[in-house]
């Protein structure tokens, strides 16, 4: 069976007004929905970033693809790297580390893969956590992943998320979230307020919730001075410390003198991180990403290196849709290794999607892995014909939330490194 034509189609999706280190998401949120097409009439489905300078690395490297064995995963990312030579694309809010020609290859290979693997299951009429060795859970947990937010975009009317500005607006939106999804772990998206009102959100949110783990990821906000002192203040608080500080040296310089682990998906975002990373101690929790670690199967790789040198997974979430989640999930199914609950930004696309409903939900914080064949989803045409033409309208071609924050707040600076 081989690839036929692909097509990526850059789709949009309201995001609210969610606050980070570098700003805050602007009205849309972008992704590229990838489709393979083979001679047989099969269809496999992956989903990537949707700016554009990385939109037109894969459409470039899609052109390689055609003709190839859907079975041919090394010729496929020999391929890729070949259309994406020595290029480095790099992302505006450097949330997930800098760019490389390394991270570049392993982000624009990931749809294809994902949807190669797609049609493998497809044929095989078996879920793609079965080509990945088998699920070893029914289901994947998922944090409730909290935000500081505004009410709703300047302008426009207040979402039903509400304001998050302080430690109760915290509480609330956990509450809602739990409510609705069943989390039993949560996350806070620091990096916003100065370090000790964030101590506060983390501290109100374990009176509010006792028995549930808890994690705070300032995204590089803080200096390692600052982290120590946070870390010591949230003694016996955090199950990990997400990238208090900026690079491999910074989190090691904190790294074995926090009381809790350190978590990355900053400072070890690609293959090349990992020597200096593990030689320095710098981590315990590495936030696993198939999005931009190469796909499923090179994922599964780092997984078990990361076992090998003791160092836990995690999984790490920007803006998506479903044909993300169900990678994620059957991935996450089956890294036996995983022991915290993946991030996800799916509540807060609140229901928008690009594929059939039904095919995923969350039961108790989890979501159980899709059972049939490939990932298990479809795509909604009317759907994603819809989010295609809001991409067109949406003014919007590259995820820029410093920008867009400056609008309303001129001097504002990104906080790498600032308190
Ligand atoms: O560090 C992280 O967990 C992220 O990069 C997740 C997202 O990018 C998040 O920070 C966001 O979208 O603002
Ligand atoms: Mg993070």
């Amino acid at each position: 069976m081989r690839i036929w034509e692909i097509i990526a189609t850059p789709v949009a999706f309201r995001d609210p007004p969610l606050l980070n280190a570098t700003g805050v998401h602007e009205p849309w949120a972008l992704r590229t929905i990838v489709e393979v097409l083979t001679d047989e009439g099969l269809t496999g489905l992956g989903e990537t970033y949707g700016d554009q300078a990385h939109l037109a690395k894969v459409r470039a490297a899609g052109r390689e693809l055609v003709g190839l064995d859907v079975y041919a995963l090394h010729d496929a990312y020999a391929r890729v790297a070949a259309s994406v030579g020595n290029d480095v694309v790099t992302d505006q809010h450097g949330l997930t580390g800098a760019g490389s020609n390394q991270k570049t290859v392993d982000a624009v290979y990931s749809p294809f893969e994902v949807a190669l693997l797609d049609i493998q299951g497809k044929a095989a009429g078996r879920p793609v956590a079965d080509l990945l060795g088998g699920a070893v859970r029914p289901a994947v947990p998922y944090s409730a992943y909290l935000f500081y937010k505004w009410a709703g975009h300047p302008g426009e009317d207040d979402d039903r998320f509400g304001a998050a500005l302080d430690p109760e607006g915290i509480v609330a939106q956990a509450r809602l979230f739990i409510e609705e999804y069943g989390f039993t772990s949560i996350k806070l998206k620091g990096g916003v307020f100065a370090p000790d009102q964030e101590i506060e959100a983390i501290r109100a949110l374990r009176d509010a919730f006792p028995d549930l783990p808890l994690r705070l990821d300032p995204n590089a906000a803080w200096t390692p001075a600052t982290s120590l002192r946070v870390g010591e203040a949230l003694a016996g608080t955090l199950e990990y410390l997400e990238d208090p500080a900026p690079g491999i040296d910074g989190m090691a310089e904190v790294a074995s003198r926090v009381p809790m682990p350190l978590a990355t998906n900053m400072c070890v975002v690609t293959h090349e991180h990992l020597p200096p990373a593990i030689a320095q101690g710098a981590i315990g929790v590495l936030l696993s990403d198939h999005h931009y670690w190469g796909g499923l199967v090179r994922s599964a790789h780092v997984a078990s290196l990361c076992e090998t040198f003791g160092i836990e997974l995690s999984m790490h979430s920007n803006s998506h849709l479903g044909v993300s989640l169900a990678a994620m999930t059957h991935l996450a199914a089956t890294i036996p290794s995983l022991k915290h609950a993946c991030d996800t930004h799916t509540p807060w696309q609140d229901g928008q999607d690009v594929i059939a409903p039904g095919a995923l939900r969350f039961e108790g914080g989890a979501v159980p892995v899709p059972d049939g064949p490939g990932l298990g989803v479809e795509i909604d045409r009317d759907a994603l014909a819809k989010m295609h033409e809001q991409y067109q309208r949406c003014g919007i071609q590259r995820r820029d939330d410093t920008s867009y924050m400056r609008r309303f707040h001129p001097t504002f600076e990104p906080k790498k490194g600032h308190w």
